[in-house]
């Protein structure tokens, strides 16, 4: 039995409660609920319009649902603005990348570990003794989470002239830097060829066994979602339309006939 399915019948480490947004009349997300539990990797599917980057934003606190609730161990993360949800142990990666392009790869590690700092300025610039000792054990973090996602070769190198597969395990690099406890996943496979997509099903299953992240993972390629996902939440005109096991939700009638009706297959 995996560790995800020992967590089901345990308080879920992540609860999202009849989430509804709306955008002026548009209803992106109508009374959306599911549960994430640790050791999960939850995928999260749906046609082109389906809300899936609206509840995504939702996760990540740059959006506020018009409705609903989103619960951290129990906890509501809805008060909590965007920069402080690391400290929760909620991690991000962005759809198209966004690192910090004249900065080295260990330098774009370095801004992840931010939330694990307990330093203040007074004493960074003092140095004092137990802000040294501080500092080695975070360059050490960090050089272990470079060597973890095999980026050595590329450690000193500016990322805005690193091939876009490279980018983004950088940026998958940041996002574990602060040790979250989930890991929110914006379409990593946009942009990967066959090859890479492949490569990244792997990463994503040993951060998750060897890491003990939870993941969510929002995309569109069916592929990765049925062969890494142990949980699919499918979603259709902001309803969520089906759950389960990834054979489970593939077979579904009412997800077929979404994806029939849209472009996406
Ligand atoms: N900021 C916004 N203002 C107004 N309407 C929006 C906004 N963001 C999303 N919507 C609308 O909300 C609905 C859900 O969009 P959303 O982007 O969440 O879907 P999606 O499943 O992520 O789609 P895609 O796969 O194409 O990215 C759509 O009708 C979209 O037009």
């Amino acid at each position: 039995m995996t560790q995800a399915q020992l967590a089901q019948g345990q308080d879920p480490l992540l609860a999202v409660r009849d989430v509804s947004v709306v955008f002026g009349g548009i209803v992106a997300l109508n009374g959306v609920s599911f549960d994430m539990h640790q050791g999960q990797i939850l995928g999260l599917i749906g046609p082109n319009g389906a809300g899936k980057t609206t509840l995504f934003n939702c996760l990540s606190r740059l959006y506020q649902p018009s409705a609903g609730d989103i619960l951290m161990e129990g906890r509501s993360i809805l008060t909590r603005p965007p920069h402080r949800i690391a400290e929760i142990g909620i991690g991000r990666t962005f759809q198209n990348v966004a690192l910090f392009a004249n900065l080295s790869v260990l330098d774009n590690v370095r801004v992840g570990t931010h939330s694990r700092t307990n330093s203040d300025i007074i004493s960074d610039s003092l140095k004092l003794p137990w802000v040294r000792r501080g500092e080695a054990a975070l360059n050490k973090h960090v050089h272990d989470i470079v060597s973890y996602l095999d980026l050595d070769d590329v450690a000193h190198v500016t990322v805005s002239g690193l091939p876009f597969g490279t980018q983004k395990r950088v940026e998958l690099a940041r996002a574990l830097a602060a040790d979250p406890k989930i890991l929110l996943l914006d379409e990593p496979a946009g942009g990967l060829n066959h090859e890479e997509v492949h490569v990244l099903g792997d990463l994503i299953r040993r951060i998750r066994d060897e890491r003990n992240v939870t993941i969510l993972l929002v995309e569109h390629h069916m592929g990765l979602v049925m062969s890494i996902a142990d949980h699919v939440v499918a979603l259709n005109f902001g309803r969520k339309l089906a759950e389960g096991t990834p054979a489970k939700v593939q077979s579904d009638p009412d997800v077929i006939k979404a994806y029939l009706g849209s472009k996406d297959q």
